[in-house]
């Protein structure tokens, strides 16, 4: 079954305008929308339709949402299957308040509107039931936080600073060391679940007062015993933390590190999406430790996504990623299986005690989190300080099995050493269990045999059961041990998680040095420094740009404020004319190259000048000046036009890029420019290829994904080593790289949308 993907619309809230968000109707029956139409942000006469399984508006309730997404997922996690659901959207769209909710009745959210609806039908199981049924439930709850992975029953004092280890358990993730509590009603849940969230990582952002700085995942597992079965199901609801871009969020410093882990969680999970839309053999999930957990289209759960919606333009690049998510996500496939229950009379195991036609099994793990939803026995345990599971269980045969065997069933509660064949459990006694069940026994039936064996499988799953650690809590392992651990699958996993944060801060300061936001790009470098430190190029790099700011202030305030228009406030148009409009660009470092994201100025009287490692393209500030001294710089499109037409008297290339000669030798039909006398637009498309951000070049009218890749290798293929990099500096030379025409240039350029 695919996913089932709903989208959610928030309502408009206190100082938000322009809602520019629909919702439409496939069928007939305009009642239930199932579309999200929003314009195309490049050209407002177009709009972009997106079909989900159902579209909620901001008049929808949180009872209407629980009752026709949530609620009727709660009788197949009785029947045994995994269930998942989670939020999805940018920040400040709503994914708490749909997962968590209010605390007043019509405000709670899903997950408490979940648990009510599982012990009311557990209620209603044991009440209508003609055999015996006991419904256990127990929850673990934990969040992913700067990409470590912490208990939030635990304090955050309390906590090792470097998280629970995750390992790997068949299709699923389970999280080392996680704790599991039992809720016997409803209150116990409430009370816990408050207790946790009160430990969970939010902080305020300009977006949202208290915005998740965590993905958080609760796990409720359910084991339902009928009779002589046990079926254990687990639920997942995930609280994911919103996609972010600190110029609208006005992150700084801790924030910023967040945020960055955020957002790179995020756009490793639209990976995975893209990498099973494409059906590749490698799918990026273990490259984050959200993708591992979340595990989508390999869960064999029933997973619902819910996409949180801002209506509003402020969001509208956000929202535009999101339903693009969003609509890949619901073509994943995933096969939902229903999990094992366990017979307490299952005959069917007697063979693999018998004789030595054991078959070799593979280590199947015993320390278990929700996630894990191996087998048990009835009669789940219920002492506390019973002995801790072991990490692993092996069948084998011979002495191994023997003792293996023995190490189950030695520490059983339920062992009964009279018993004629509490053999099982002495190993030094089984060494030839042929000999041993088929010698002859005068006085026991075979069907006593049996019976007996049956009787002793039962008992030694039950033992195992009570060895789970389900609801007794993991050992501690100390904060040494865990640090190694982490450690140890930090290497595993190829990376090396503070280097990794550094290199993420000194990309985006390189996209902000790129754009000409200095003040963001200096914030940038001195975040990066605390992961380099004695990085002499670095400090130096620093140095420079401090100067060059404290350089720049008198002449700023000589030009007034029209002149900086770099770090303008988002709702300013006029910032759109000459820096990134956060929709446009949001996506931090995605799909940049680190290496090749700081284009160079050959020129070095360019007005801006960074050092010698660090500097943007002169376009861009030419166009800073152009636009500082032009009155024309709020003009709208047609106004460009006729600035464009005057600027088609040819440019001569000065040779600043060595771009890959097109074979066909033709006389550029573009227009050509002079960089002084750039339009916003012209200097806009120059800074977009100049930055070498796939995601944003692809964006552009007429490119698809190969073109914007081709660009970019062209572009990188024209580079004179790593600190040489080639920049585009007119129209004419863009029409000139492989892959591009002059008429695609146009096109590019004419699909700019331009405040
Ligand atoms: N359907 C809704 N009805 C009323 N208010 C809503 C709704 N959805 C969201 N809100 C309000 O919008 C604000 C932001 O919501 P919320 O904190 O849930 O966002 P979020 O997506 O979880 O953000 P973050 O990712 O930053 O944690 C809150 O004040 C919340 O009460």
């Amino acid at each position: 079954m695919a996913i089932r993907v709903v989208a959610r619309i928030r309502p408009q809230q206190q100082n938000e305008l322009d809602v520019i968000v629909s919702t439409a109707s496939s069928n007939d029956d305009s009642s239930h929308p199932n579309q999200v139409k929003i314009p195309n942000p490049r050209n407002e006469g177009e709009t972009f339709t997106f079909q989900f399984n159902t579209v909620y508006d901001h008049f929808t309730t949180q009872q209407q949402l629980f009752d026709n997404e949530v609620a009727p997922t709660i009788k197949h996690l009785f029947g045994g299957f995994d269930v998942a659901i989670f939020a999805y959207g940018s920040t400040g769209t709503g994914k708490t308040h749909t997962m968590r909710g209010g605390k007043s009745l019509a405000e709670r959210g899903v997950i408490p509107r979940l648990l009510s609806g599982i012990y009311r039908r557990a209620r209603k199981f044991a009440k209508e039931s003609v055999v015996e049924i006991s419904v256990k439930i127990s929850i673990s709850y934990y969040e992913i936080y700067n990409s470590k992975v912490y208990d939030l029953f635990e304090a955050p004092d309390k906590r090792s600073l470097a998280g629970l280890p995750l390992r790997d358990n068949g299709t699923k993730t389970v999280v080392v060391g996680l704790t599991e509590r039992p809720c016997e009603s409803l209150k116990d849940f409430e009370k816990l679940y408050d207790q946790a969230n009160m430990n969970r990582s939010t902080s305020a952002t300009k977006l949202n007062a208290v915005s998740s700085r965590s993905h958080a995942i609760l796990g409720i597992k359910l084991a339902v015993t009928t009779g002589d079965q046990i079926r254990i199901s687990t639920a997942s609801a995930i609280d994911l933390a919103g996609s972010e871009d600190n110029r609208r969020t006005g992150n700084q410093k801790e924030r910023m590190v967040e945020s960055a882990s955020i957002n790179k969680s995020l756009f490793t999970l639209a990976k995975c999406v893209e990498a099973i839309g494409r059906q590749d053999v490698r799918i990026p999930i273990r490259d984050s430790k959200m993708t591992r957990i979340l595990n989508l289209g390999q869960n064999h759960s029933l997973t619902v996504m819910i996409l949180n919606l801002a209506p509003v333009r402020t969001y509208h690049q956000d929202t535009l990623s999101s339903l693009n998510f969003a609509n890949r996500t619901k073509k994943i496939e995933v096969r939902e299986t229903e999990n094992e229950p366990v017979f307490k009379g299952c005959a069917r195991a007697i063979p693999t005690f018998r004789g030595t036609s054991i078959q070799r099994q593979p280590l199947r793990p015993l320390a278990t989190s929700l996630h894990n939803s191996t087998i048990h026995a009835s009669n789940p345990p219920n002492k506390q300080g019973d002995r801790l599971a072991k990490a692993f269980s092996v069948y084998s045969d011979g002495a191994r099995l023997s003792n293996a065997r023995m190490a189950t069933v030695r520490h059983s509660p339920l062992k009964r050493p009279s018993d004629p064949f509490s053999s099982i459990s002495r190993p030094n006694k089984r060494r030839s269990p042929n000999r041993m069940l088929f010698r002859p026994q005068p006085t026991i039936s075979k069907e006593v045999i049996e019976k007996i064996i049956e009787g002793k499988v039962t008992d030694i799953l039950a033992a195992r059961a009570l060895d789970q650690p389900s609801i007794v809590p993991q050992p501690k392992i100390s904060e040494e041990v865990q640090k190694r651990l982490e450690l140890l699958e930090q290497k595993i996993d190829g990376k090396d998680g503070g280097r990794e944060q550094g290199l993420t801060f000194l990309l985006m300061a390189k996209q902000h040095a790129v754009r000409g936001e200095d003040t963001s790009a200096l914030r940038m470098y001195t975040l990066a420094k605390d992961f380099f430190r004695d990085n002499e190029k670095l400090d130096s790099k620093i140095d420079k740009l401090r100067e060059k700011i404290q350089q720049r202030k008198p002449e700023k305030r000589q030009r007034g404020p029209v002149a900086d228009t770099s770090e303008l406030d988002p709702n300013n148009n006029n910032r759109q004319l000459v820096s990134s409009d956060y929709g446009t660009d949001k996506t931090p470092p995605l799909g940049y190259r680190p290496s090749r994201s700081v284009t160079r100025p050959k020129d070095k009287d360019s007005c801006v000048q960074d050092g010698q490692a660090d500097a943007r393209p002169f376009i861009l500030c030419s166009t800073l000046d152009t636009i500082a001294k032009s009155p024309t710089a709020k003009q709208d499109d047609s106004d460009y036009e006729a600035e464009v037409h005057d600027e088609e008297a040819g440019h001569e290339s000065d040779g600043g890029l060595h771009y890959k000669a097109k074979s066909k030798k033709k006389e550029p039909r573009c227009r050509t420019l002079n960089d002084q006398v750039q339009t916003p637009r012209t200097s806009r498309l120059l800074e977009i290829v100049n930055a070498r951000n796939l995601n944003q070049i692809r964006l552009l009218r007429g490119i698809g994904a190969k073109k914007a890749e081709a660009i970019v290798e062209a572009l990188c293929g024209a580079d004179e080593g790593e600190s040489n990099e080639a920049v585009v500096k007119s129209l004419e030379e863009l029409g000139r790289l492989r892959g591009v025409g002059p008429k695609t240039v146009e096109n590019m350029r004419m699909g700019l949308q331009m405040a």
